[in-house]
C-alpha cells in the first residue's frame, strides 16, 4: 500500500475525508496504486474475492433481453469486511452500453422527470435538452473553450419517486413512471444477486465531468433497507470510495469503469461512500472500447436494449469523451408497503439545501454537503 494512503487510513476520525481530498487533488496528481481495479485479474488487493452468483435466478434469455451476458459469464467480486457488497465487472453485451448512455442523455432527462436545471429554470426551458444541445455538442472543438450546452450543465435527473434534495425524502405524490427498460435491467441484476421481486422505484442519474465529484454520503432515505441499491456506470472511470457505517470510518478506494455494476446490500447497504474523482477510462482512447462496439445483429426483437442511430451516437460519443454517467436504482418501499401517512421522526432528516456535484472551484467543505451526520 502506498505510504500516503496507508498513513491516512490510520488516522481515525478524518480518514475518509482525507482520502477524499487525496484522490481529488489535481496538482500533483495522486498515486492511484492503492485503488482496486476489478478489471485487472491478478491486480486485486487481498481484500477481493470471487463471488459466485446463482445463474438460475436470471435466465440467459432474460439476461440477453436486458443486454447482459449470461450470469455464468459474469465476473463478480466481494470485498472482505463488506458483506453484501457485490461488484460486477462489466457484464454488458457488446454494444448494449450505448443504449443506456443514449437513454440518459436523450430520454430520461425529458419531462416529467426532474433535473438540477429545474431548480432555477422554467420547465419549458429545461424540456427537450437533447434537441437544444445536440448540434452544439456535435460541433464542439476540444481545443477551444466554448460555452456549455444545457445537456453539459446537467448534473442529475430523478425518475420514479423523485428524491427531494431539500427534505431528503421521497413522497407518494411526487412520482412519475419508472422507465421500463431500466426496470428490466435492474430486476435482472437484482435477481442474479439473489434479490427476487426487486422493484425499481426511484432512479438518480448522475452526470460527471473531469472536474466533478460526489461528496461523502449514505443513501438512507429509502424506507426498506433490506432491498439492495444498484449502481451502473458508463463512460469515463471514477475513483469510488466505500467507507463504513460512520462517516469518519476509513474507506476502500476502487475504480468503476464503463459497464461496471455495484450492488450495495445487507450490511453494506448503509455504508458511507463518495466519488472524489473522475479519470480517463483505462483504454487510453477518447471513448472507452466497450462503447465503440455496436449491438449484435442477432439482438432479440423483444430486447429492451435498442440500437442507437449513428446520428444520436455521434452526440453521445462526443459527450462521453469527457464525462461519466452513473445510474443508481433504488426500491423505496417494502414489498406491499405504502408511504406512512405522517412522516415519522426516523424519516425526517435535517434540511440542507442540496448541492450535489461539485466543480473544482468550490471549497472543500462544499464538496461534502451530501451527508447525514
Ligand atoms: O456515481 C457513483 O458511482 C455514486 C452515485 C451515488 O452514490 C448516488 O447516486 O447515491
Ligand atoms: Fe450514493
Amino acid at each position: 500500500m502506498a505510504k500516503m494512503a496507508a498513513s491516512m487510513l490510520q488516522q481515525g476520525e478524518d480518514a475518509f475525508r482525507k482520502l477524499f481530498k487525496f484522490y481529488r487533488r489535481k496538482n500533483p496528481p495522486p498515486d492511484f496504486s492503492d485503488v482496486i481495479d476489478f478489471s485487472k485479474p491478478g491486480n486485486h488487493s487481498r481484500k477481493v474475492f470471487n463471488c459466485d452468483l446463482n445463474a438460475v435466478l436470471l435466465s440467459d434469455g432474460d439476461a440477453c433481453r436486458a443486454g447482459l451476458h449470461p450470469v455464468c459469464k459474469w465476473k463478480a467480486f466481494g470485498l472482505d469486511g463488506y458483506p453484501g457488497f457485490i461488484f460486477i465487472s462489466n457484464p454488458f453485451l457488446p454494444g448494449s452500453q450505448r443504449h443506456w448512455v443514449k437513454q440518459c442523455l436523450k430520454v430520461y432527462p425529458q419531462k416529467p422527470n426532474i433535473c438540477n436545471l429545474d431548480m432555477h429554470m422554467s420547465p419549458t426551458d429545461t424540456d427537450n435538452l437533447w434537441e437544444k444541445s445536440r448540434d452544439q455538442i456535435r460541433q464542439k472543438c476540444a481545443a477551444k473553450r466554448e460555452p456549455k450546452s444545457l445537456l453539459e450543465k446537467l448534473r442529475w435527473v430523478t425518475n420514479g419517486y423523485h428524491y427531494n434534495w431539500d427534505t431528503k425524502m421521497y413522497s407518494a405524490d411526487h412520482c412519475t413512471p419508472f422507465p421500463s427498460d431500466l426496470n428490466a435491467l435492474s430486476e435482472g441484476v437484482a435477481a442474479a444477486c439473489g434479490f427476487q421481486n426487486f422493484k425499481a422505484e426511484a432512479g438518480i442519474l448522475n452526470y460527471y465531468h473531469f472536474d466533478s465529484s460526489l461528496g461523502i454520503h449514505v443513501d438512507e432515505s429509502e424506507l426498506d433497507h433490506s432491498r439492495p441499491l444498484l449502481s451502473f456506470s458508463f463512460g469515463q472511470s471514477a475513483v469510488f470510495l466505500l467507507g463504513g457505517l460512520r462517516r469518519e470510518d476509513p474507506a476502500t478506494p476502487m475504480f468503476m469503469h464503463s459497464g461496471d455494476i455495484m450492488v450495495m446490500s445487507g450490511s453494506s447497504r448503509l455504508l458511507y461512500h463518495a466519488v472524489p474523482r473522475i479519470v480517463s477510462s483505462p483504454d487510453k482512447q477518447a471513448v472507452p472500447q466497450c462503447l465503440v462496439q455496436e449491438l449484435a445483429d442477432d439482438t432479440p426483437e423483444d430486447s429492451v436494449v435498442q440500437n442507437v442511430s449513428e446520428e444520436d451516437w455521434a452526440v453521445c460519443a462526443k459527450y462521453i469523451q469527457t464525462s461519466r454517467i452513473n445510474m443508481t436504482v433504488r426500491q423505496v418501499l417494502g414489498l406491499g408497503k405504502a408511504f406512512p401517512t405522517e412522516p415519522d421522526n426516523e424519516n425526517t432528516v435535517d434540511i440542507q439545501p442540496g448541492t450535489y456535484h461539485e466543480g473544482s472551484s468550490d471549497s472543500e467543505e462544499s464538496k461534502v454537503k451530501r451527508k447525514k451526520q
